[in-house]
């Protein structure tokens, strides 16, 4: 049997592991407390779109957010990973996309219903490329950008978080093991808004990676 290759980890089959409400500013931008302990959802691995494909709004949603996102990918299993060993399980990192009907989450919200629907739709996990860990050094203090036809809507560091990625990793996996090839989205900065079909999605790390995707609609 040929090792599979972690840098096509999207293609494992793995899970997704969302965090919430991560940046104090962008809670605040949607009416929502900062937490004290992370929010956790999760998207199934057909969520996963890369590059060349569209990201396609569902039927039912009329308001498709952006939100861009660090996104950690393990390469070491692990449960109960204490914080002090977490970096270890690290393989490296992508930049994500945690699309949502923002429509259908506020739904959801004000009827105490999960979110599925609103974030676990086929394509709503855009992926760049694998970014091998020693080429992010220092994952605490990168800054993320998002346009949408050329006009900028996020740029935040992720110094900002509330929750640091050990702290994310040791939480999680107390919860839920993590295993190899699974991805962590850390949440979002401020500056989501709603896109468009045809609208261009444009988001990067500077040095390190750029992406780009074009909406589609589903129907
Ligand atoms: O839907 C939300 O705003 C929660 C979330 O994913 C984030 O903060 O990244
Ligand atoms: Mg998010």
């Amino acid at each position: 049997m040929t090792a599979r290759n972690i840098a096509r980890f999207w293609e494992w089959g793995r899970k997704i592991i969302c965090v919430g409400r991560n940046y104090a500013e962008h809670a605040k931008e949607l009416r929502n407390a900062v937490p004290s302990e992370p929010v956790l959802f999760l998207k199934p691995p057909s969520a996963y779109v890369k590059e060349g494909s569209p990201i396609l709004v569902p039927r039912y949603c009329s308001s498709l957010h952006h939100e861009v996102e660090l996104g950690v990918v393990i390469g070491k299993a692990g449960t109960a990973i204490p914080q002090s060993s977490a970096m270890e399980h690290i393989a490296g990192y992508a930049l994500c996309l945690d699309m949502t009907a923002r429509d259908i989450q506020d739904e959801c919200k004000s009827k105490g219903l999960p979110w599925t629907l609103a974030k676990a739709f086929d394509t709503s996990c855009p992926v760049s490329e694998f970014i091998p860990k020693e080429r992010l050094p220092d994952p605490a203090n990168v800054t993320l950008w998002l346009k949408v036809n050329d006009v900028e809507r996020q740029n935040g560091s992720t110094s900002q978080m509330i929750f640091s990625i050990p702290y994310l990793i040791s939480y999680i996996s107390e919860v839920i093991s993590l295993e190899e090839g699974d991805l962590i989205l850390t949440g979002t900065p401020k500056g989501v808004s709603a896109v468009q079909e045809h609208d261009e999605l444009q988001a990067g790390i500077d040095g390190i990676v750029t992406m780009t995707f074009q909406i589609d609609k589903t129907w």
